[in-house]
């Protein structure tokens, strides 16, 4: 069986005939359990093409865009790749449907008509899985932004997704919050095997991810790992990104006339440099 997740082929996109494509020619594909980070400016494409990816937006031929080998052109099987996508939004707020944690992530559960025992033991595994068992009570408009997005995500992991998508889940958030979330998703991925795909505009998240796509202006600028996304710090610029705190202060380093030879993506990796370069010294 194929390991890709996704396949994206081709796909160009414009909301109306008398506007530009706001998606221009798109491949992409995403393997099983990969972290897939997505980046770009303001009105770069990004949302419009997380829209298609779970079924919110359709192609207007088959074989464009497809989920576990599902054509999402086909309006009969459509359902069934927006039952395998799930996706977390920005705004926490707009995300909480119920009066309780627990009739909150029930929600989807019971709108697809899930056994109540199977429902239970979803609801704890999923609520365990983001560290909110001490709230099942609670009402969800008390708890801070990062709770709220980590009740978000119990409601969607609770459908059993083939892949989560971060829509600037973390950009409403103060770096706590961030941190919670972020480290949420990062065990789900690498404990539970979750796909994940993070749109956002900030570097700094998508160091550790394995594979980085940069937007610019409806069309995939460049991809890579990071390491190789990195190494084009112009192409970032040119889409309007700033790279991430290690790589600025080791292009500030350089331009003292120092350079370090090896590219430090996180601040602990620059630290761990700079004290092997000073031992040798
Ligand atoms: N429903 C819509 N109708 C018409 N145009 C739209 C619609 N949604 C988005 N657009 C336009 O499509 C372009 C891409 O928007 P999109 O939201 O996909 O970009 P984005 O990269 O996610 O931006 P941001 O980072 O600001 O969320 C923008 O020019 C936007 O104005």
């Amino acid at each position: 069986m194929s390991n890709t997740l996704i396949r994206i082929n081709g796909l160009s996109f414009k909301y109306d005939e008398e506007s530009l494509n706001v998606l221009n020619n798109i491949h992409m594909q995403v393997c099983k359990g990969e972290w897939v980070s997505i980046v770009g400016h303001n009105g770069s494409g990004k949302s419009t093409l997380a829209k298609f990816l779970n079924g919110l937006l359709i192609p207007t031929q088959p074989n464009i865009v497809t989920v576990e080998d599902l054509d999402s052109y086909d309006e009969e099987i459509v359902w069934k790749v927006r039952n395998k996508v799930g996706m977390v939004f920005q705004n926490p707020d707009n995300q909480m449907v119920a009066t309780t944690v627990r009739d909150d992530v029930a929600f989807g559960l019971e709108n697809i008509g899930i056994k109540r025992e199977e429902m239970l033991n979803r609801i704890d595994w999923a609520i365990q899985k983001v560290k909110m068992e001490n709230y099942l009570e609670h009402e969800p408009h008390r708890l801070s932004g990062g709770q709220k997005q980590r009740v978000a995500i119990a409601g969607i992991i609770a459908m059993r997704p083939s892949v989560l998508i971060l829509d600037e889940a973390t950009s409403m958030l103060d770096p706590m919050g961030r941190k919670e979330v972020l480290d949420t998703v990062w065990k789900l991925n690498k404990e539970e095997g979750m796909t994940v795909i993070n749109i956002t505009h900030d570097l700094e998240e998508t160091v550790l991810s394995d594979k980085i796509i940069v937007m610019n202006k409806g069309e995939i600028s460049t991809y890579g790992s990071p390491k190789e996304v990195f190494a084009q710090g112009e192409k970032l610029v040119e889409a309007g990104l700033d790279l991430p705190f290690s790589l600025q202060i080791q292009q500030l380093i350089k331009e003292k006339g120092y350079n370090i030879p090896t590219a430090c993506l996180t601040k602990k990796e620059l630290v761990n440099e700079l004290w092997r370069l000073q031992s040798k010294t």
